[in-house]
């Protein structure tokens, strides 16, 4: 079976037992964090056979810790709730209680195995705005980042596999082919066969309400709506992750000098007297040692782990230093501060449709369709890639500025913030979800088991003015940070909160979508009419969307709170990066794992030019 064969080719690079049993171990380069970023930049760095590369990573390989969830694409749905958390490949975070929505506390999925985040995630696939990488550019003070001089690296380790001729009918997905590059690569970014029903009716209702369709999400304008490409692998229909794109290639190109640590925590970045990164020391099957890197060691751990890891190797703000009695390596006020993360939240309706509803309630349709599966099955041996789950659920987007009549009302501080904007940078997503959600308690467990079946718009902010921070719980990695995230906190992001509702309501209201609606609005009910009443809803049913970023935060040296540089490299230490989500220098509209993926690409471009 595949997967057997791959997990064959991958325990070639695992190198966790020569660790365990005393061997000196020394490499170019280590990465600290086999996830999204750190497989990505650990393979392109192996590719130069003259240099070793570690990968130090405390989950291990998926597939052998969650055979079936993480590789079903509507695996996505399950524990990630804000009291659930997925047993097997999730680190366990929850927020610290946040004062600015009812005290309440979540649970944060993160995955904790190769592949990391890109494990767990929901398999959207889509780029910044122009202006938005623009703005990065010259935040950062580097032309290279600019949205035309960023893109190749965005192009670089995709294939972009346009729908196929089994792609459901009345769901025709638009792409621009020309915003990929004909190529190999090994990330997979293609569209689901099955789509959803229920997005063919919310394209009908924003359009209706003034959400027009547009071509694509790749190509740097996001402001309209469209079915979005994804992460998941057209050969076989499974989620694709950075562990079976680059790591699964390095193994198959035979890249023996990339050396995976899996099931092995790192503790401390070690620096010698001239604070030059000289070796990570780790933690595995409770035995102690330290990997040893002549040239550079780069921090994946992901945006709450890799400031964890700066702070209690010495790098962070003084004061959380010393609470914790760790010397000070160099006194970076920035770390673990200025965290950006987009929340989500949105009313549920009663739908004539087939939903994730009816796969979580109706055991007789689940075996119909597993039956239909196995009639037909092409040597994959997973019965839960049957039709409905070989879809992400959230297949359909919506993304636009808070039009005039609502932003009316808001108040002159909110619109100078926002205006500060630039102008393609859209302040809601509305995310399709074929299923209920209600207070996000459980979305597989959750479905109310009334016979109906149910569907959600989740509005999103994705021009967030509140900011968080991660903390530190202890000086040991065993401990997991704190992690404040940053929901309603701002004002105005309450007013642009209270205006996507209502926008959600509108869409619901429109003829197109009222051909499958029943009845009356089931959560939170027609009852919840004020701008108050909204606001309490929101804040007793929001999410994250789990894109916490610019915790260590990339900006020009005069930035008392800039962590890294436009490469990446940590200020005041030398032969350090930060290369993960946390080095965002803000968070840009949308999903960021493309990013995650473009910046891995350029770093490692950037250290084999050796800059
Ligand atoms: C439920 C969910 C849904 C999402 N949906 C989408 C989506 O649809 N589209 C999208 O674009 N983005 C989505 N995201 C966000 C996206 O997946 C993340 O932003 C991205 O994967 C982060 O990549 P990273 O490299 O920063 O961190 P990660 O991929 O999380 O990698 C960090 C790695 O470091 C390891 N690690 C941490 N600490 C240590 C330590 N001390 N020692 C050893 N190893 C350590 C972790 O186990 C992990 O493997 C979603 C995220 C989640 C959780």
């Amino acid at each position: 079976a595949p997967s057997t064969h791959r997990r064959r080719q991958l325990n070639g690079l695992l190198g966790s037992l020569e660790g365990i049993l005393g061997v000196d171990q020394v490499f170019d380069y280590i990465v600290v964090g086999g996830g999204t970023g750190g497989l990505t930049i650990a393979k392109r760095l192996a590719e130069d056979p003259s240099v070793t590369v570690a990968v130090i990573e405390a989950g291990t390989v998926y597939e052998v810790a969650d055979p079936i969830i993480a590789e079903t694409p509507g695996g996505d749905t399950t524990f990630v709730g804000t009291t659930e958390v997925m047993p097997t490949v999730d680190w366990g975070f929850f927020t610290a209680p946040d004062p600015a929505s009812n005290n309440q506390k979540r649970s944060y999925t993160r995955g904790k195995c190769l592949g990391g985040s890109s494990a767990r995630n929901f398999m959207i696939y889509q780029r910044p705005t122009t202006q938005s990488l623009d703005l990065w550019a010259s935040e950062t003070g580097d032309s290279s980042y600019t949205f035309d001089n960023f893109l190749p690296y965005y192009q670089k380790g995709v294939t972009f596999t346009p729908p196929g001729p089994d792609r459901a009918a009345n769901a025709t997905a638009l792409f621009n082919a020309n915003a990929f590059t004909p190529s190999g690569e090994p990330l997979q970014v293609s569209y689901p066969n099955y789509a959803q029903t229920f997005s063919s009716y919310l394209q009908g209702g924003f359009n209706e309400i003034g959400i027009t369709t547009i071509e694509d999400f790749n190509s740097g304008s996001l402001i309209g709506c469209q079915y979005c490409a994804t992460t998941i692998d057209p050969a076989n229909e499974t989620r694709d992750s950075s562990q079976t794109s680059f790591l699964d290639s390095a193994a198959s190109e035979g890249l023996t000098n990339l050396k995976v640590f899996s099931l092995t925590l790192a503790k401390k970045v070690v620096f010698d007297s001239s604070k030059k990164a000289t070796g990570v020391g780790v933690e595995s099957n409770l035995i102690p040692y330290t990997i040893k890197a002549t040239k550079e060691v780069i921090l994946s751990a992901g945006a709450f782990q890799s400031p964890q890891l700066l702070m209690v190797s010495g790098v962070g703000p003084a004061q959380q230093l010393q609470q914790f009695n760790i010397p000070i390596v160099v006194d970076s006020p920035g770390v673990g501060q200025n965290m950006q993360d987009h929340i989500f939240f949105g009313p549920s309706y009663r739908v004539n449709l087939v939903t994730l509803t009816r796969i979580a309630n109706d055991p007789i349709y689940l075996a119909e369709q597993i039956a239909i599966w196995a009639a037909n099955k092409t040597g994959l041996t997973n019965m839960f890639l049957c039709r409905p789950f070989t879809n992400n659920v959230s297949d359909f987007l919506g993304w636009e500025k808070v039009p005039d009549d609502l932003r009316s009302s808001f108040t002159s501080d909110a619109l100078e913030e926002l205006s500060a904007l630039p102008a393609d940078w859209p302040e809601i997503e509305y995310i399709s979800g074929a299923g209920y959600v209600g207070n996000w308690t459980s979305l597989l467990f959750g479905q109310p088991k009334d016979g109906y079946q149910y569907a959600t718009i989740l509005a999103t902010l994705v021009a967030p003015q509140s900011r968080g921070n991660v903390t530190l719980l202890s000086a040991d990695t065993n401990d997991l940070p704190i992690i404040h995230t940053p929901a309603l906190q701002s004002t105005t992001d309450q007013q642009v909160a209270v205006a996507a509702y209502k926008r959600t309501r509108q869409a619901f209201a429109s003829k197109f979508m009222q051909q499958v609606v029943i009845g009356e609005e089931y959560f939170p009910g027609p009852d919840v009419q004020t701008d108050e009443e909204i606001l309490d809803v929101i804040k007793g049913s929001l999410q994250t969307v789990w894109h916490a970023s610019s915790t260590c935060k990339m900006g020009v040296e005069s930035d008392s709170m800039a962590v890294v540089d436009s490469h990446a490299r940590v200020y005041g230490v030398q032969g350090l990066r930060v290369v993960d989500a946390s080095a965002f220098p803000f968070l840009p509209p949308g999903h960021p794992q493309s990013t995650v993926y473009a910046l891995a690409e350029k770093v490692a471009d950037l250290i084999k030019n050796g800059e």
